[in-house]
């Protein structure tokens, strides 16, 4: 006598086989339904065209993703061989084909598939700003030559055109968030403050900033549903190589011969032309009258002294609003954190002052001894770095300290907050990211809505109903099967 098994009725049997080919196909449907595709990017070209040279920077994100809400990142960047376009006023059609090489790599960097739909974008900054002040015909031909190059591209070529200070401010302000997540999780934002080569941008969040007080500093954004009011301003003749101009055009008011100058190293000396230090709006008023054609630039490698030098470089004495940076802008209450990128990071970089909880008395301790150290020291330390970079590490640190503190009233405390940065996750801090996201529309005015579960939770959500309902059914037919008795069958 063996007893049978009321499992094993045909019945039973069938009904089990069919409810798991249900749950597997149920289970196969959901995941396939559900599994990510296949990587595809979309891609977007900007090319910065700046006061001492041009890049380009070729981003990529998701294609898949709607509303192109996906992570943008920089994929590549470019740096163009020469100076900055507008050092081509003389010659405009070599502004073109100066882009030729950095273009030709974007072809071999971007899927030719999607050439014809990745859009590219040129803008120019402070260089630009000046010729255009000083000669809009010449400036005019420089963009002609500029778009013309970039036409025959086989990206789809959508504009060139120069940025406003306030513009390029605000972009580097977005860019530096986004890169940073703030903007999509509606974080405290973190400041920009950007030096470049002819100007200089802070832009930041100030909670006593509501864009009453001198509104040509405030922008407003409505970005994953937040609100912001910006506080932006770009400085036109603040950027470094401008700022150099004017400080020396202090010291060549009479036209001197021999420049003595306290922020380059004892033993430099190099002999420049006039006419080449005035080359520039930001100076150009200021050319003395019957000075020799050259001086001869020597340096005497004493910080203080070209703090003094420096400071005279700002206008501290006007201020129409209820507080100022200088030159009588209106500034708000500094409201930190604050990312200081371009030349703020290159030369502290050089000077190893990126980390900004050394005291404010050590880093100026660390300066005074920089610069009073001899020029062919320094040239014998760094055989690899760029001469004119080397002859201005001193200058150039010491302005961005004076920036800083006598500028934009940065304190000893404050100063910690800053964080000198060359990129974020793998993307340059700058403004081209912000302008390419807001050309395109990348970032949504209102938070987009996501899917109440992640993919994961989906999946083992439907697999553990799927298995329940099951179980539930082969419990409801239980009664219907024929030999389902606690009798013992004979067989
Ligand atoms: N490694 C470096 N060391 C020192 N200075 C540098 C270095 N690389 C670039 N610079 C200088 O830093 C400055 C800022 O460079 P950046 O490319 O940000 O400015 P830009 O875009 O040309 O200027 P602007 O934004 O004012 O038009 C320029 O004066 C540039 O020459």
């Amino acid at each position: 006598m063996k007893e049978k098994n009321p499992w094993h009725t045909p019945v039973t049997i069938i009904i089990t086989v069919i409810g798991v080919i249900a749950i597997v196909a149920l289970v196969t449907v959901a995941v396939l339904q559900n599994m990510p595709l296949l990587q595809k990017y979309k891609y977007g070209i900007v090319l910065d065209a700046g006061s001492s040279h041009t890049s380009l920077y070729i981003y990529e994100w998701p294609a898949e993703k709607d509303n192109n809400t996906g992570r943008v990142e920089q994929k590549h960047s470019c740096t163009v061989d020469g100076p900055g376009i507008s050092s081509y006023a003389s010659a405009p059609p070599k502004a073109g084909e100066s882009l030729r090489a950095c273009m030709r790599e974007a072809e071999e960097w971007v899927p030719k598939k999607r050439h014809h739909e990745t859009p590219l974008y040129l803008g120019a900054t402070a260089g630009m700003r000046l010729l255009d002040m000083e000669n809009k015909v010449v400036s005019d031909k420089v963009f002609e030559a500029v778009k013309g190059a970039l036409e025959k591209s086989p990206f789809s070529y959508q504009g060139a055109r120069l940025l406003k200070g306030q513009e390029e401010g605000a972009f580097g302000w977005v860019t530096v968030n986004y890169l940073d997540d703030r903007l999509k999780q509606g974080l405290e934002t973190t400041g920009a403050l950007d030096l470049g080569g002819a100007s200089t941008q802070i832009s930041f969040v100030s909670d006593n900033y509501d864009g009453s007080e001198s509104p040509s500093n405030s922008v407003t954004f409505r970005l994953y549903g937040n609100d912001y009011t910006l506080y932006t301003h770009s400085f036109l003749c603040y950027g470094k190589d401008q700022a150099q101009r004017i400080r020396l055009a202090e010291h060549t008011q009479s036209g001197p011969k021999i420049v003595a100058d306290p922020c380059s190293h004892p033993g430099y000396s190099e002999t420049k032309k006039y006419s080449v230090l005035y080359d520039s709006p930001c100076v150009s008023d200021r050319k003395p009258q019957g000075a020799p054609e050259t001086f001869d630039h020597t340096g005497t490698g004493n910080f203080q002294e070209c703090q003094e030098v420096v400071k005279k470089v700002f206008n501290f004495t006007k201020c129409k609003y209820s507080q100022c940076s200088f030159n009588g802008v209106f500034q708000p209450i500094l409201q930190g954190p604050f990312g200081a990128f371009s030349a703020y990071y290159f030369v502290m970089d050089f000077l190893n002052l990126t980390d900004t909880s050394i005291t404010l008395e050590d880093v100026k301790e660390k300066l005074k001894l920089y610069c009073a150290t001899p020029w062919s020291q320094i040239v014998q330390q760094h055989p690899k770095t760029k001469p004119k970079y080397l002859a201005e590490y001193c200058f150039s640190g010491t302005y961005i300290l004076t920036l800083l503190i006598d500028g934009y009233n940065f304190t000893s405390v404050s100063y910690s907050d800053i964080r000198f940065i060359k990129k974020i996750k793998g993307s340059d801090a700058g403004w081209t990211l912000g302008y390419m996201l807001n050309l395109t529309n990348m970032i949504p005015a209102e938070a987009p809505d996501t899917p109440p579960l992640p993919y994961a939770g989906y999946v083992s959500i439907v697999t553990i109903i799927a298995v329940l309902i099951f179980i539930l059914f082969l419990v409801s037919v239980r009664p219907l099967w024929p030999h389902c008795s606690k009798q013992q069958q004979i067989v």
